[in-house]
């Protein structure tokens, strides 16, 4: 495969990134492949990199050493305007003086006037903004002037769409609306997309792969299910989703001895003979048949109603003073009779790290 063909391969490859900051080391050896019409969410909490990431992508930022690819094309030193994207920050940094038409035709200089006012038309459609054309920033909602800003990023056609928390200045119901709607726009259009967010459930819902960034590096890059099921660190468990940590200090005969507990562990489970078992709430089962392995007594602590589930806070009679979570279906609550349970850590949900 020669190096072109294996730039075509993915829409956009990031070689080895560094960068530092004085001292301070802000991107540590990145790579990540972006595959044609994907949208990749760099997740990881603050002051991992994620932006610094998306800055020197976009170039405004320059790495120290590595290189990046869009298609065949080596973009590493190019400046900005000759990198062929659109960007959307969290704040809608649109000009609060010039019209929502004049704001979006700012990037199309160049183009005869009926071009761009075909162009604007077009682009306030998609975002369903029909008819604001000559309001300006000030007459519209946080929701709508992101929505032109991204109308604004998208005109010039550009094949990398870049999103850094564009949607952490909106509030919550707005912000999930976007989201969505954000989403479809992008696999309607097809375009490339890497978008920055703090924000897991965002992550989630909107991203075909993840990458979790921890301290400049890339912890985990997959799918949301694949980060969530098998997250690859400790940190990636940790910081995506909730979960239980069983210490567990020698293994014998498939199983790892946490406290007096002897744990039945996955027949698929790394071989390290001492560390952490991990095993998130819903995989606990309360009230378990005879069956279940890993079936123990317990003593329920605390329940919080979440509405369609609850949270349940209890403590294993073997393991006293290690509190774990189980999630519970709200119906099952009028059964659970007496706060002595049974309940089960069934071996093909545990997941045991070094
Ligand atoms: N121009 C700069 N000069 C010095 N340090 C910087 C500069 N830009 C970023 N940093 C540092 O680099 C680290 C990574 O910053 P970055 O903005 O990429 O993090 P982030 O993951 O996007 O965080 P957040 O979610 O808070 O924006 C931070 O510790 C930050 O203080």
């Amino acid at each position: 495969m020669t190096p072109a063909d294996q730039h075509s391969a993915s829409h956009m490859q990031v070689r080895d990134i560094h960068k530092r900051f004085g001292h301070f080391t802000a991107l540590d050896g990145v790579s990540l492949d972006v595959a044609e019409g994907e949208l990749v969410c760099l997740l990881g909490p603050s002051g991992c990199g994620k932006t610094t990431l998306l800055r020197c992508i976009a170039g405004l930022e320059r790495q120290d050493s590595g290189t990046l690819h869009i298609g065949a094309r080596d973009i590493s030193h190019l400046p900005p305007q000759a990198r062929d994207y659109g960007i959307l920050f969290q704040s809608y940094a649109l000009f609060p003086n010039l019209s929502v038409e004049q704001n979006i035709a700012y990037g199309l200089a160049g183009s005869g006037r009926e071009q761009v006012r075909a162009r604007v038309a077009e682009m306030l459609e998609l975002v369903g903004l029909t008819g604001s054309e000559k309001k300006f920033p000030g007459q519209l909602s946080g929701g709508q002037q992101q929505r032109v800003a991204l109308a604004r990023a998208l005109a010039p056609a550009p094949s990398l769409l870049l999103l850094d928390e564009p949607m952490s200045a909106l509030d919550a119901r707005v912000r999930e609306h976007l989201c969505t709607e954000l989403r479809q726009l992008q696999k309607r259009l097809g375009i490339t997309t890497l978008m920055v967010t703090h924000n897991q459930d965002e992550a989630m819902l909107m991203a075909d792969r993840i990458a979790v960034m921890n301290q400049g590096r890339v912890e985990q890059y997959g799918t949301p299910q694949a980060i969530y099921r098998e997250p690859a660190t400790p940190f990636v468990a940790e910081f995506v989703g909730q979960g239980n940590w069983l210490p567990f200090a020698s293994r014998r005969d498939g199983h790892a001895q946490v406290g007096d507990l002897a744990l039945r562990l996955p027949e698929q489970a790394n071989g390290a003979a001492s560390g952490r078992l991990f095993c998130r709430p819903e995989a606990i089962a309360i009230n378990p048949s005879e069956q279940q392995d890993n079936r123990f007594r317990a003593q329920v602590r605390e329940i919080t109603f979440l509405g369609n589930r609850c949270r349940m806070s209890f403590e294993l009679e073997q393991l006293p003073g290690h509190p774990l979570l189980a999630e519970l279906d709200p119906a099952l609550l009028p059964r659970l009779g007496t706060p002595d349970i049974w309940v089960a850590l069934p071996s093909r949900s545990l997941q045991v790290f070094a």
